[in-house]
């Protein structure tokens, strides 16, 4: 850990491509006054930037609820779900509308995306998130990400928007995520309470006394407070995402962070992105059945590093589900790889040999090109 400021910090996002940036509820909302069009400019601005030098940006954004709270004319926050619920519904319009109107006055395109943590526990709706979202990302929107309050209860109370962005990090496998909040960083102890807490400038994401560390929000409009967020880049780091906790008002922090400046904490992931992947893959999810593919299949996935398609594919074991983990065999029977399945095994079935092209005249529906794609597989014993 480096708390020094002679020491020399040795992480930084240079380079980073695929950016997830969260923003907390008291800056976006000027701390409960109301949608900060100034703040919301400037990041639209920031992000323009990024996005020019090539870089990707999903931004998530909390403030529904505090937004919603003075629309409503409360004169403060409300403590039962349905009324939260209520409040977010009401002030995400707010929400959006900022965010569509300052992105377009810097020529980008944006897209409302409302998720729950369920949604990605999900792997149906994982894969679907994350094909909308890259989709999304391909065609330079951005996306705006905040929790579907309506539907969801536990994540209000925890009112975690640090952990879903850690979890789009996840998802879409970002290089970078930023944290943007109303202080510099983090420090040795909450700096509202302790003048003699010490800054961080960078550390390894998941050490664990980056947690006792970090104490509960401070101001009555935010909620997580550090911990969600040291949580959070631990979070990330399972896909080889580093973190970044910074100021959000500090002049132009986005295109500064990425040209390598030393902003904020960083928590750098540990491991990089392919090897996380690999290892997710590994211990989390659990086979669900099996395909054999032919000779030429074999070739594009450990040579050529293709996504696999169903002409490849010669035989469909088990019964499995759209996102299920399945494995892929050589004719003799090895396995070879193993990944995210786009298709149920009875749509393997007949989509097995046939181009892709002819996936929707078979199915009714095509959903990818690929049976497997390649972001989704890896090659047992691979690189
Ligand atoms: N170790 C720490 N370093 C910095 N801030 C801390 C620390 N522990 C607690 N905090 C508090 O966390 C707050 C930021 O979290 P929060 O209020 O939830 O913001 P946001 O709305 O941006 O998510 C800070 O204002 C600060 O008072
Ligand atoms: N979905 C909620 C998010 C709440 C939340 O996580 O807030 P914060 O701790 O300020 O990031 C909202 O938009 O109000």
């Amino acid at each position: 850990m480096n708390t020094a400021a002679a020491e020399p910090v040795s992480h930084s996002l240079k380079g980073a491509r695929r950016w997830v940036v969260k923003v907390g509820s008291s800056l976006v909302t000027d701390g409960g006054k109301g949608l900060d069009a100034t703040a919301i400019a400037t990041w639209s601005e920031q992000i323009a930037a990024l996005i020019e030098g090539g870089a990707e940006v999903v931004m998530v954004s909390s403030g529904a609820i505090a937004e919603g709270v003075k629309r409503l004319g409360w004169r403060k926050r409300p403590t039962g779900i349905p009324e939260l619920q209520a409040a977010a519904a009401v002030g995400q319009m707010g929400l959006v509308h900022m965010y569509e109107s300052q992105l377009k006055e810097r020529g980008l395109a944006s897209a409302q995306i409302l998720l729950t943590h369920a949604d990605m526990a999900d792997r149906e709706r994982y894969l679907n998130a994350r094909a909308t979202l890259l989709t999304l990302l391909r065609m330079r929107v951005v996306p705006v990400v905040n929790e579907n309050d309506t539907v969801v209860t536990d994540e209000i109370k925890v009112g975690d928007n640090d952990t879903l962005g850690a979890l789009v990090a996840n998802l879409i496998e970002a290089d970078a995520y930023v944290i943007l909040t109303d202080q510099p960083g983090l420090y040795t102890a909450d700096p509202r309470k302790n003048p003699d807490a010490q800054f961080v400038h960078e550390a390894q994401a998941g050490r664990p006394e980056l947690e006792a560390m970090a104490g509960g929000a401070g101001s009555s409009v935010g909620t997580g407070g550090m911990l969600t967020k040291i949580l959070a880049a631990r979070r990330a780091a399972g896909s080889g995402t580093s973190t970044v906790i910074a100021w959000g008002r500090e002049p132009d922090v986005l295109p500064r962070l990425a040209r390598g400046e030393a902003i904020g904490t960083h928590l750098y992931a540990a491991t990089a992105k392919h090897a996380a992947r690999k290892q997710w893959m590994a211990n989390h999810l659990q086979l669900r059945g099996r395909i054999t593919v032919d000779d030429g299949a074999v070739r594009q996935l450990v040579s050529g590093g293709k996504s696999l398609l169903p002409i490849g594919v010669t035989q469909v074991v088990g019964e499995f589900q759209r996102g299920d983990v399945i494995a892929v065999c050589a004719p003799g029977g090895q396995e070879i790889a193993r990944g995210l399945v786009n298709y149920a095994s009875a749509e393997c079935r007949l989509i097995a040999r046939k181009p892709s092209s002819q996936i929707a005249a078979l199915l009714g529906h095509a959903q990818e090109p690929e049976l497997i794609h390649r972001d989704n597989l890896t090659v047992v014993g691979g690189g």
